[in-house]
């Protein structure tokens, strides 16, 4: 017998990386997207949400600081942990080039996993509260910015993808950790 639909909370922004986790492994829940890591856990604290999804490990940067404490924090459960392939693009508006670029907008964790490319690009970086969240930022804006996300975000964003799979290494994958309320 099946219930009702879950709700699952997640680090949301139009083609997040979470947003993806969400899909592939929590399929039948009811999406509720947030603004940032700490709204995610306080959903399912409240019982807004029954389970959760953060990012804990990345195989280039390690720890996700923030969430480093998720699994010793008492008022919540870690059911499993789920490996997710992150593949990051470098997206803009049609009609800017490479060359006018001013700066650079995404998660931080997503531009840790890509300091080699940022490195040679040199180009200041701005923070965003997702992946996603910084392609819908780079569509809205009017200046010459860009954006690091994956394929689903910069699709949904409708930007044009400007270098490829400009991630360190390879084989670049974040270990989602899927928990509910204690
Ligand atoms: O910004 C996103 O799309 C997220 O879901 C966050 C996040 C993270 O913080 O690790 C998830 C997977 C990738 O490692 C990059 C960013």
């Amino acid at each position: 017998m099946t219930g009702p639909a879950e709700v699952a909370a997640f680090l949301g922004g139009p083609g997040s990386f979470s947003e993806e986790a969400r899909e592939r492994f929590v399929p039948d829940a009811t999406p509720l997207p947030c603004h940032n890591f700490a709204e995610v856990r306080q959903a399912v604290i409240d019982g807004r949400a029954a389970v959760g999804l953060l990012p804990v490990r990345n195989s280039a940067i390690g720890t996700i600081a923030e969430n480093a404490d998720l699994a010793d924090d008492p008022r919540v459960a870690i059911e499993r942990q789920e490996a997710l392939p992150i593949e990051l693009h470098l997206w803009t508006r049609e009609g800017i080039g490479r060359k006018e670029l001013k700066a650079v907008s995404s998660h931080p964790a997503a531009l840790a996993q890509c300091s080699t490319y940022l490195g040679l690009l040199r180009l200041p970086t701005i923070w965003a509260e997702s992946t996603g969240e910084a392609a819908a930022e780079v569509a809205r804006s009017a200046d010459p910015i860009a954006a690091i996300a994956g394929e689903r975000a910069g699709r949904a964003t409708g930007l044009i993808m400007l270098d490829s799979s400009v991630q360190d290494g390879i084989g670049n994958e974040t270990i989602f950790a899927i928990f509910r309320r204690a």
